[in-house]
């Protein structure tokens, strides 16, 4: 007892000193705002004195004082997270944000009877502030002195002696837990041995319920994970590791590095591609949490195309066809194709120089092959067509040769195009022969299984033809659409703009219609949110889950990003996609001959080991020989399974199993089922709450929850070429608990396990 009372005074005692600490960073950034203010009113009553360019930098850094304060008060629980208490360095330079640059210690550091001063204490949080003296007093998390509290280990210490997190929640430090980097060293701090409190921050925050949105991992970044956060921008970053590992976590955390360390670099926007808009708003608060918006955007891959948000999946041999390159021949004749409707005149007529004059289906048939033998977009072809229309009328005119004066001659040709040109049933007649092509327009055309039989012939059996049809029959569009009206989009040319919106015109003041068009002006930030939604190419694109992309989803991801640098997250293993070696050679062209630089994620810091050792039965049959990550706790729950009696109700036992989860975990329980049961599932739970959701199988991907319920592995399993590995994305989803319930099909045994998940 009174041990346990020493404890929590020196515990009580540290929490002071970090207290006191905060309230230091709280004081001086007060201090800034009022600075800030002052310098902000003095520019306005001095006017225009002053060079414009000081008078931006002051409202730069008026403004940057506001946001920090706001942000402090509002949005960090933990704005100051870390401490690193560190030995003396080599040599005394001090780097930009105060921080000693040194990353060894001095030689005559640690004593010979291995005691030692701590030298430097660094505090690290979300953004960096510094003191009136300019010594540091928070450290941001991203500069290059706060590496050493995410890659510093036993084996590597650096002159890292004690690691810190901080817990704090507004103004208030709620806790510390300490790591020893140098356990066997004897360190003081200004005369006093140094005190360790608590066991490990990471195991913590892993054990914390889940919610429906990720958290930011800023205060226990990993080593492994900050190599791949720090990696410079060059070519193509690309980051592999089996589920759990942190990869999401680990590209969010890098957009927001990159940002933070050449800000002009990336002024041309950071493109997040995330599989599913669920996956997008599972993780769409980290960016913020970390102090970074705007320059970032999270688009799912159904969203990519303006005014096409598409969520649903086609069945998988669908999408096998919409997501293979073959679709690329099938779509480039079909851009052309659908130029000749079932509505396409026959027959051009015109009156010209008194003459009537007309052109028939054959001539007017190789006027169009004569155009089309060209390779640009077909939009863009039309002034072509346009213009070898009024060769083939000049030449049945019979003014060819009336002239031998050249000028005389251009004369004339130039008003009989003028003649015939704005002649309507010319004007009609190019509409309907050359119309604008949509890309929406095309897809539509496509469902038409004869003419798509036509432009997919030798491309796709007569099978594929009628599935693909079929399905572009449905009303709305799938995920997988989206990619061809990207690819579309490409092959026929930017549509001529829209016409614009009516500009202010101050004459309408005579007249009093500004009072039927109120006109506006935009604000800063509706300026900045319409420039991000035209931003059509980014200068960094990150792809998450990229395993799973389409040979036609990565050239629409590719088109994204021709000139940018990329971080390619992935695991071969999730891969949804029946083809892995097409998609891999489809990732290739996209990110083209730029240099890669690989790295690997190895531990699990999601599922527990008892759940891990249970997926990675199902790796072993999805991808033979492949290394499952090493889990990096466990809970002692084993997984719990549960079959189904002969004639049982699925939803009921379902929502029974559901309800057993609930009770047993604080936060988020996840049911995954096969596709097709999707709907089903999310009746079943009526009425649960919003603590359970269903899920498809497809849709928990990136996902994770307290407690999974997976039912039927064998449906989910066989539901395509893929299934294994969806069933092991399906297994790994789980922070804590996990129950499996198996039907007729799953052949269970006595013990309820499928056959799948035996030995
Ligand atoms: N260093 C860390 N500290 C605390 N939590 C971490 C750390 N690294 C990862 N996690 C947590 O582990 C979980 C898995 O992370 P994440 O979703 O990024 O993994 P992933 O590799 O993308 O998984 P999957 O391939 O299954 O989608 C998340 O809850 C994340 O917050």
């Amino acid at each position: 007892m009174a041990a346990q009372e020493a404890v929590d005074t020196v515990a009580d005692r540290e929490i002071g000193v970090e207290q006191e600490h905060l309230d230091q960073v709280y004081r001086r950034l007060e201090e800034k705002i009022h600075e800030a203010e002052f310098l902000m009113n003095d520019a306005a009553q001095k006017g225009h004195v002053g060079t414009p360019g000081a008078l931006a930098e002051r409202d730069a850094q008026v403004f940057r004082a506001g946001i920090h304060l706001n942000r402090l008060n509002n949005e960090f629980e933990d704005f100051l997270f870390g401490r690193i208490d560190l030995l003396y360095g080599k040599d005394g330079v001090r780097g930009p944000d105060g921080a000693y640059t040194s990353v060894e210690p001095a030689d005559d550091a640690i004593r010979p009877d291995n005691t030692a001063e701590i030298g430097e204490t660094l505090h690290i949080g979300r953004i960096g502030v510094l003191d009136a003296d300019y010594s540091p007093l928070v450290i941001d998390w991203r500069a290059p002195a706060a590496a050493p509290f995410y890659r510093s280990t036993p084996v590597e210490p650096g002159r890292v002696v004690r690691r810190r997190v901080i817990r704090s929640k507004g103004r208030r430090v709620l806790g510390v837990e300490d790591d020893l980097m140098r356990p066997e060293l004897r360190a003081t701090l200004g005369g006093a041995e140094l005190p360790v409190i608590g066991d490990g921050a990471l195991m913590a925050a892993l054990g914390q319920a889940r919610s429906h949105s990720m958290r930011d991992i800023v205060s226990s970044i990993q080593a492994e994970q900050d190599l791949v956060i720090r990696a410079p921008a060059a070519s193509v970053t690309y980051v592999e590791g089996g589920p759990g590992t942190g990869k999401t976590a680990v590209a969010l955390h890098r957009a927001a590095y990159l940002l933070y360390q050449d800000r002009r670099r990336y002024s041309g926007g950071i493109l997040i591609v995330s599989p599913t808009p669920l996956l997008v708003s599972y993780t769409e608060g980290v960016l913020p949490s970390l102090g970074e918006e705007g320059q970032v955007a999270i688009r799912a891959l159904g969203g990519l195309v303006d005014g096409a948000e598409a969520d649903v999946y086609d069945e998988p041999a669908v999408s096998r066809i919409k997501g293979s390159s073959r679709m690329l021949a099938v779509l480039r004749k079909a851009a052309r194709g659908a130029l000749e409707g079932p509505a396409a005149p026959r027959l051009l007529r015109v009156v010209a120089f008194g003459r009537r004059l007309e052109l028939e289906e054959p001539e007017l048939r190789r006027i169009r092959q004569n155009v089309l033998s060209g390779t640009a977009p077909v939009n863009l072809l039309r002034p072509r067509a346009r213009r070898l229309l009024l060769d083939a009328l000049y030449a049945k005119s019979g003014a060819v040769g009336r002239h031998s004066d050249p000028e005389l001659a251009a004369e004339l040709r130039s008003s009989f195009d003028e003649d015939v040109s704005t002649e309507d049933a010319f004007l009609g007649f190019l509409d309907a022969w050359w119309p604008e092509l949509t890309p929406r327009g095309v897809l539509d055309a496509m469902a038409d299984e004869r003419r798509l039989g036509r432009w997919a012939r030798r491309v796709l059996n007569p099978g594929e033809t009628r599935r693909l049809a079929r399905s572009l029959r449905r009303p709305g569009l799938s995920v997988h659409d989206v990619a061809l009206l990207d690819e579309l989009h490409t092959l026929l040319g930017a549509p001529a703009r829209p016409k614009r919106k009516r500009e202010y015109d101050p004459l309408d003041q005579l007249t009093g219609l500004e009072e039927l068009m109120p006109v506006r002006e935009e604000t800063q930030r509706e300026r900045a949110e319409r420039l991000a939604a035209e931003r059509t190419e980014y200068a960094h694109v990150i792809v998450d889950e990229a395993q799973d992309l389409t040979p036609m989803q990565w050239r629409m991801v590719g088109r994204r990003g021709r000139h940018a640098t990329w971080t390619v997250v992935g695991d071969p293993a999730q891969s949804s996609w029946s083809d892995p070696d097409e998609a891999a050679a489809a990732r290739d062209e996209a990110l083209g001959s730029r240099p890669r630089r690989r790295f690997e994620l190895t531990v699990n810091y999601r599922n527990p080991a008892e759940i891990a050792e249970l997926a990675a039965k199902v790796l072993a049959l999805a991808m033979p020989g492949k290394e499952a990550p090493r889990a990096v706790r466990s809970t002692g729950v084993e997984p719990r399974f549960t079959a189904l009696g002969e004639g049982a109700d699925l939803a009921a036992a379902v929502r029974s199993e559901a309800e057993r989860l609930l009770a047993s975990v604080e936060g988020t329980v996840g049911v995954v089922v096969a596709m097709d049961r999707r709907a089903e599932a999310a009746r079943w739970l009526a009425g649960l709450g919003d603590r359970v959701v269903a899920l498809g199988s497809l849709e928990a991907k990136g996902l994770e929850y307290d407690a999974t319920l997976v039912v039927s592995p064998a449906e989910i399993a066989d539901e395509s070429p893929a299934g294994l590995r969806v069933l092991y994305v399906a297994l790994t989803r789980s922070t804590q608990a996990l129950t499996v319930l198996s039907g007729e099909r799953d052949l269970p045994d006595a013990a309820g396990v499928p056959d799948l998940l035996r030995d």
